[in-house]
Parts: structure tokens; C-alpha cells; sequence
């Protein structure tokens, strides 16, 4: 588990995160979303102890990382994949790294099959395309089989069968009771892989919610219920403060609530459901209505719901 507590860090005049708080839960997976120089990449050197904030605290499982008896075993953490001296191999920037923290080579060979480098392991890094330098600095990541991962935009550059790899990986990770924490900018990528999200803006938390609330929050975001009791579920939704509008003998729009609420209440009253959506937003429209405020960097030919 991460804890960040009234964390702030400034930069000249630059207050790039400023007193944010957050908690990233094991066994899921959360997504930290945000516009360029929105904070992320400062929050997650923070919690990585890379920097030192201005105020505030960053544990992982109740401690700064500093104090972890083998941090790279405590959090494996991907930030700039370019980190990595040009002229060493794949396997010998992994073996150097696991000997420094008592890590068997057995792992090195271990984690360059995980990521499927074995054809370039031997190949210097100067050599290596982005998708493999991601591989690369995922495998490093992997290294201290650690029980928290930090992935700064881990799928940055990779092919989809890799998109779909680090998919599968991270939620596999999760489930296995382990935390992981990632940005992207790839919102559909987001709303496959991540359970929550926490969104920045100007170095403030605007969200912290599943994606399901998120994307039901947003204007135009309605759920979409089919039932053979239509009638009953709208009245028993109603009285739960949903706003909802009855479409033939069994079709129900609903605002206000989302999704897991309405599957609930219908639950709750053994309510039968054919059908349960969230419909006319997703999650980048979410996000975007969520940070148009606080969108810095915005080109100006950008078009009507386009991709930040
Ligand atoms: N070492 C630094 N010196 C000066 N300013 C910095 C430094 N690191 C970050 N900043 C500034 O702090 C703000 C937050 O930057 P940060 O890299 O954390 O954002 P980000 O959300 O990761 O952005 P991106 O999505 O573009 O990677 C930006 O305005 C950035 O220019």
C-alpha cells in the first residue's frame, strides 16, 4: 500500500504537486492520470524518495522507501526507460543491478523471459528500439519480485501485443494481492487495466474514485438497465436520489447513480437485470471534463472531445 500524506513540492516558482494526499490500495490496480506537468512524474520520484518533498510524507507498507531494509524488493518502479548506460548489455545492466541488492542471476534470466528479451539480452541498450527499452526497464522493475510496482507510462511505445502484455501483467501482479501504481495518457488502456484512478491537475487531486464513478459522474454519462421489473427498480431508484427515465416496459436511463449502485439497489431487492451499462461517456470524455481547467500545455487546433 502507498500512503501519501500532504505531500507538496515546489520548483523555483513552480509548485509542481501541492499538498496532496492519496492512498494506492494492494490488490488493485490504480491509475494516476493527469495533463502534461500535471505532477505525476514529481509525485512518483517523491514516493520513490528520489526527491525530498518540501512537506509531507510517502510510504510504501508503512515506510519511506529509504528505510525498506531492500527497497528494490519493497517497490519496483519504471520512471525513464532511457536510464540505462547505452553501451551495456540487456543482461548486464540487469545482473549488475541484481548483485548490487543480493538478487540471484537466476532471476536476471527469470524476469528477460518475463518480458520476452532473450533475442536481444546480449544487444547494448544503444541498440534497443522504445518498445524494447520499455521491456528493458519493466524487466528492471520486475527485478526484486517487489510487492508494489511504479510504472511512469510503462506501454509508452509499445506494439499492441505489448499494450496487452503490461495489461495483463500488472492486473495479474494485483491480483496476486500486490499494489501497482501507473500513469498513461492511453484513457481506453486505463479503463481496461486500472480499478481506480486518481486524477491531477496543477499538482491537486481532482478525482480519486473507481473509474466506473468517474465515468457515471460526467455529464452525457448515464446507466443503462434492462429489466423484466423496470417499473420496481425505477421507483426503488427514485427514492435513492437516481434520475431516471423509463424507455418502453423495460428499459430504464439513470443518473446520478452509477452502475455498481444500481446493480446493487436492484440486488438488494432481488430485482432481476438482462442488461447493465454505463453508456454515453467513457472515460476520456470523463477525464477531459475533469481537467479542462487545468490543461497547461493545449495545442490550438485541438479538436472538439480530442485526446490531450
Ligand atoms: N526538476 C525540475 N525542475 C524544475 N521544474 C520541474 C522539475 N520537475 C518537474 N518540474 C515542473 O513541475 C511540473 C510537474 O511536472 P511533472 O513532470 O511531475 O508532470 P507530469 O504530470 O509527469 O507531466 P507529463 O505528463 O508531461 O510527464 C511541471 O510544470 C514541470 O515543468
Amino acid at each position: 500500500m502507498i500512503e501519501v500524506t500532504s505531500l507538496s513540492k515546489t520548483y523555483g516558482a513552480k509548485r509542481a504537486v501541492n499538498d496532496i494526499s492519496f492512498t494506492v490500495d494492494s490488490g488493485s490496480v490504480t491509475g494516476f492520470l493527469g495533463p502534461n506537468g500535471a505532477g505525476k512524474s514529481t509525485t512518483m520520484r517523491l514516493i520513490l524518495g528520489l526527491e525530498n518533498p518540501d512537506t509531507g510524507t510517502a510510504t510504501v507498507d508503512g515506510l519511506p522507501l529509504a528505510a525498506h531494509a531492500s527497497p528494490l524488493r519493497a517497490v519496483g518502479a519504471l520512471l525513464d526507460a532511457k536510464a540505462v548506460a547505452p553501451y551495456r548489455s540487456a543482461r548486464n545492466h540487469l545482473r549488475m543491478l541484481a548483485r548490487t541488492h543480493r538478487i540471484p542471476d537466476s532471476r536476471v534470466d527469470e524476469v528477460i523471459a518475463l518480458t520476452g528479451l532473450e533475442s536481444v539480452a546480449r544487444k547494448s541498450a544503444r541498440e534497443f528500439s522504445l518498445g524494447m527499452g520499455q521491456r528493458l526497464g519493466i524487466a528492471t522493475a520486475l527485478l526484486g519480485d517487489p510487492e508494489t510496482l511504479i510504472l511512469d507510462e510503462p506501454v509508452n511505445g509499445l506494439d499492441p501485443d505489448g499494450v496487452i502484455w503490461v495489461r495483463e501483467l500488472v492486473k495479474g501482479f494485483a491480483s496476486e494481492g500486490r499494489t501497482v501504481f501507473l500513469s498513461s495518457h492511453l484513457m481506453s488502456e486505463m479503463a481496461l487495466t486500472a480499478d481506480r484512478v486518481i486524477v491531477i491537475g496543477r499538482g491537486q487531486i481532482l478525482a480519486d474514485t473507481t473509474i466506473d464513478a468517474l465515468v457515471a459522474g460526467a455529464s452525457g454519462a448515464s446507466v443503462r438497465v434492462r429489466s423484466p421489473q423496470a417499473a420496481h427498480l425505477a421507483t426503488i431508484l427514485d427514492a435513492h436520489d437516481g434520475s431516471v427515465a423509463i424507455s418502453g416496459s423495460d428499459l430504464l436511463h439513470i443518473r446520478g447513480l452509477d452502475a455498481a449502485q444500481v446493480g446493487e439497489h436492484a440486488a438488494a431487492h432481488g430485482i432481476v437485470l438482462h442488461e447493465l451499462a454505463t453508456t454515453g461517456s467513457n472515460l476520456e470524455s470523463a477525464y477531459m471534463e475533469l481537467t479542462a481547467e487545468a490543461v497547461e500545455y493545449r495545442s490550438d487546433a485541438r479538436p472538439a472531445g480530442g485526446a490531450a
